[in-house]
């Protein structure tokens, strides 16, 4: 028969014992075992060499297991497993072909392939075909009396086995018929069993717990072989829903999920290998360890490489990403429903296991994408709120209540859209991002609260800064006994419309009584300040202050006009009240006096400064005995914090004071008495008048006269150059004796001069030297102009005199 390898069978394991892992990974994978389940079975064939095992397996289940060519004797064909599928039967059914036992070329004594392809046979399958002669049964020396002893040693290494069926197919039968055959073959089975050595547990138990023994008797297929495929043909009837209750391969207990199938019967056969126990169970959970695990690791990298998790999350990276919960539950559950699916007949305990290590290894990848999706909610919903709340503000709504509201409707905000990136299968909890939002939304009300308080008290600090300052400014100016009433006066008032209205713009923040009355204090505090700090400042310049009012009342009648020196003016008087207003000025700027507490500066300062009686004592008194009031650094009854001008600087400021002003004073006086010396210069009014009518009769014959005018004109040109010459006005202004004296003295000497003067320019006839003529010019208009000058100083001087005033302008005197 021709040897052929069809793509349906495989090698599992060689001659040598080394397992085919990519041969049978191949395998699988082209009869598309995994998609099985647990739907499939598996069949194996032992006995004799070239007892026609591959034969019986490609005529039953139409396989293509290499078979001997009966033409080349007998000899071993099949080395190692060989794997095929069954063409045509349902459920999917797997044939195993074992290497025959009692091979010549093992030798006699190698019989460890056999117990390990027995065990293997064994352990993996459902049903295990022993193929015997028909003239063996009952035989002592049966060719498959060593094989049974086999199966069932092994047996007994296998722990709680599954009930495996053991098909005994009896090839070549004779005339004998199958009742009679079979129950001489069960004899035999039991005495194999029962000869069998076994562990104390299962001393007792019957073969039946471990087999389900069935026989079946088959033709030679070379001397029959129309009566063998009908047999055949009827035994494969058999094989149709095998795993079906009460089938052949009825007992399911022990069956490997089939996407687990390559995977075990690698691991059996290692064990087998290693010549240890195998336990059944505990290898049934760790292949479905090892599956559920690879089952998982394939759904967990089939996850990370989807397009919609990688989508959602890059999307999140740049922003908040909507219906991210149901996105993200809706991708996780397909591929753990893909895991359920593939893993679903594994091992109950271990599938859970490996999907919740599935789930928190997918859980713990998406976390922080879910984190992530908070942050930008945290975050966005903070702008909004911010936005909102000024919004809100600006609107004139009330502090407290926009902030309750705003925050209210934003956490709600917060929550429903947290709720929307809910990851069902976590179930993490957002708190912690919805009290850090608290907290950042509660702490931006607080500064702008802070902001907005700050605000409002600089904007009320700035209207009392105004409404008080230039007011109190003005007052000191005019300071006089109602200065500080006045100043009281104006504080209480603009203190209290300030604090009416702070009081009613606090009222829409919600503020406990205590915080609200320290602001209004700090306010009314403020006013206070406001007025100290203008006071100091004044008083500071109190010197000015003073030298101007003193320069204000002194050069300035009480009609505000400048005063003219007249000579008639009590310049002493004048003085005085100068002066005592000026120490009013000082008294009303020593102290603060918003309380309204009685002071005696302004009495100390006028005792001690102005009152003439006792400061003529004390200056004509200079014994060290007497009382100085001003030697003190305080004022009594007014305390150092209300102190702005101490007595000491007082004293000092009053000395610079009455030293500064004492300028315009002399001034005064010496402007008084050149007035009254120009006023008695010229005639009294009435002999003016006298003059004038006496010299009436005088004056009328000049002007008939020209002659006479005309000597009077020569005269009067005379008289002006001896007035000039001798500089009358000059020597007179020592008084008239000494003037007389001088002028007798140098009167002769003037009066030749003169002549000579003029005799010399009679010498020289007129316009006969014109350029003499314009020197002569030149030097009597130098004359004349000389002595025009001198009698304008003259006259200046006069006028200066005569007018007499002084303007004791505040900057000369400063
Ligand atoms: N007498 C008899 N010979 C058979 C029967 N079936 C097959 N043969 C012959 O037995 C020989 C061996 O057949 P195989 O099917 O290769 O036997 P095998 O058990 O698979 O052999 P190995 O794989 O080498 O162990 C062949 O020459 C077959 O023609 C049968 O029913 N009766």
């Amino acid at each position: 028969m021709a040897k052929n390898e069809s793509c349906c069978s495989t090698q599992l394991i060689d001659g040598d014992g080394s397992f085919n892992d990519a041969g049978i990974e191949h395998f699988i994978k082209e009869v598309k075992l995994a998609e099985c389940g647990l739907s499939y079975a598996v069949v194996s064939i032992m006995g004799p060499q070239s007892s026609g095992k591959s034969t019986l397996l490609n005529n039953l289940f139409n396989t293509n297991f290499r078979e001997m060519d009966a033409f080349k004797g007998r000899s071993q064909t099949t080395k190692g497993i060989w794997m095929a599928k069954c063409a045509g039967i349902e459920p999917c059914t797997l044939v195993m072909d074992l290497e025959g036992t009692d091979g010549r070329e093992r030798g006699e004594d190698d019989t460890a392939f056999e117990k390990q392809s027995a065990l293997f046979a064994l352990a993996v399958s459902d049903i295990v075909l022993i193929n015997m002669w028909c003239h063996d049964i009952g035989r002592e020396q049966a060719a498959n009396k060593p094989l049974l002893k086999t199966v069932f040693q092994v047996m007994m290494r296998l722990f709680s086995p599954r009930k495996t069926t053991l098909m005994f197919v009896i090839r070549d039968k004779t005339r004998t018929p199958l009742e009679n055959l079979e129950p001489v073959l069960r004899e035999d089975i039991q005495k194999i069993w029962d000869s069998v050595p076994k562990p104390e547990a299962h001393k007792e138990t019957p073969l039946s717990e471990f087999f389900n023994v069935e026989v079946v008797a088959l033709s030679s297929f070379e001397e029959k072989e129309d009566q063998f495929r009908e047999q055949v043909a009827n035994l494969r009837q058999r094989f149709f829903h095998s795993i079906a209750p009460g089938g052949l391969a009825g007992d399911r207990r022990g069956v490997v999920p089939a996407s687990g199938f390559s995977f075990s019967a690698q691991q059996i056969w290692k064990v087998i290998k290693e010549n240890k126990d195998l336990d059944l169970p505990a290898h049934k959970v760790m292949v479905a360890t090892v599956r559920c695990e690879e089952i998982a690791n394939e759904k967990y990298a089939a996850f990370t490489a989807s397009e919609t998790w990688s989508v959602l999350e890059e999307a999140v990276q740049s922003g908040p990403v909507s219906g991210f919960g149901k996105k993200l539950n809706s991708v996780l559950s397909t591929f753990l429903s893909e895991y359920d699916a593939e893993a679903t007949y594994f091992d109950e305990g271990v599938r859970s296991a490996k999907r919740k290590q599935l789930e928190d290894k997918l859980l713990q990848l998406v976390q922080p994408a879910y984190q992530t999706m908070l942050g930008h909610l945290r975050s966005e919903t903070l702008e909004k709120f911010k936005e909102a709340f000024e919004k809100a503000l600006s609107a004139g709504e009330g502090f407290s209540v926009a902030a309750h509201n705003c925050t209210k409707s934003f956490m709600a905000t917060f929550d429903e859209r947290a709720a929307d990136a809910v990851v069902e299968l976590a179930n993490w909890d957002s708190s912690k991002v919805r009290d850090k939002l608290h907290r950042d939304i509660d702490a931006h009300v607080a500064s702008v609260r802070a902001a907005k308080l700050a605000e409002l008290t600089s904007s009320y600090e700035a209207k009392l800064n105004e409404a008080l300052s230039a007011p109190i400014e003005a007052l000191l100016d005019g300071a006089n006994n109602e200065t500080w009433p006045a100043i009281r006066k104006l504080l209480q008032r603009e203190t209290a419309s300030a604090v009416s209205g702070l009081s009613s713009a606090l009222s829409g923040f919600d503020m406990d009584e205590q915080t609200k009355d320290k602001m209004l204090t700090g306010l009314q505090d403020y006013a206070r300040g406001v007025v100290e700090t203008k006071t100091r400042e004044e008083a500071a310049r109190v010197l000015i202050r003073m030298k101007d009012r003193f320069s204000t009342l002194f050069s300035h009648d009480s009609d505000s006009m400048p005063r003219v020196w007249t000579g008639k003016e009590d310049i002493r008087a004048i003085t005085k009240t100068a002066r005592s207003a000026s120490l009013k000025l000082l008294s009303v700027m020593a102290a603060i006096r918003l309380d309204d507490a009685p002071d005696n500066i302004e009495t100390t300062l006028t005792s001690a400064l102005v009152d003439t009686k006792s400061n003529a004592a004390a200056v004509t008194d200079r014994s060290i005995t007497t009382y100085d009031p001003l030697a003190s650094s305080t004022w009594e009854q007014v305390p150092s914090s209300k102190t702005l001008i101490t007595p000491v600087q007082c004293k000092s400021l009053w000395r610079q004071f009455r030293a500064e002003t004492e300028y315009s004073v002399t001034q005064a006086i010496s402007a008084q008495e050149a007035n009254k010396r120009n006023n008695n210069w010229l005639p009294p009014p009435w002999a003016i008048v006298a003059l004038l009518i006496l010299g009436f009769n005088e004056f009328m014959t000049l002007l008939r006269n020209p002659l006479y005018l005309f000597v009077i004109f020569v005269g009067f040109l005379v008289i002006k150059a001896l007035w000039v010459q001798l500089d009358i006005a000059g020597e007179f202004r020592n008084g008239a004796l000494p003037g007389l004296l001088s002028l007798s003295t140098k009167i002769l000497p003037t009066v030749m001069n003169l002549m000579r003067k003029l005799a010399e320019e009679g010498q020289v006839p007129v316009n006969n030297n014109p350029q003499r003529n314009a020197a002569m010019a030149s030097k009597s208009y130098q004359n004349g102009s000389s002595s025009s000058d001198t009698s304008s100083i003259a006259s200046s001087g006069l006028t200066s005199s005569g007018t007499g005033t002084v303007y004791n302008s505040p900057t000369k005197e400063d």
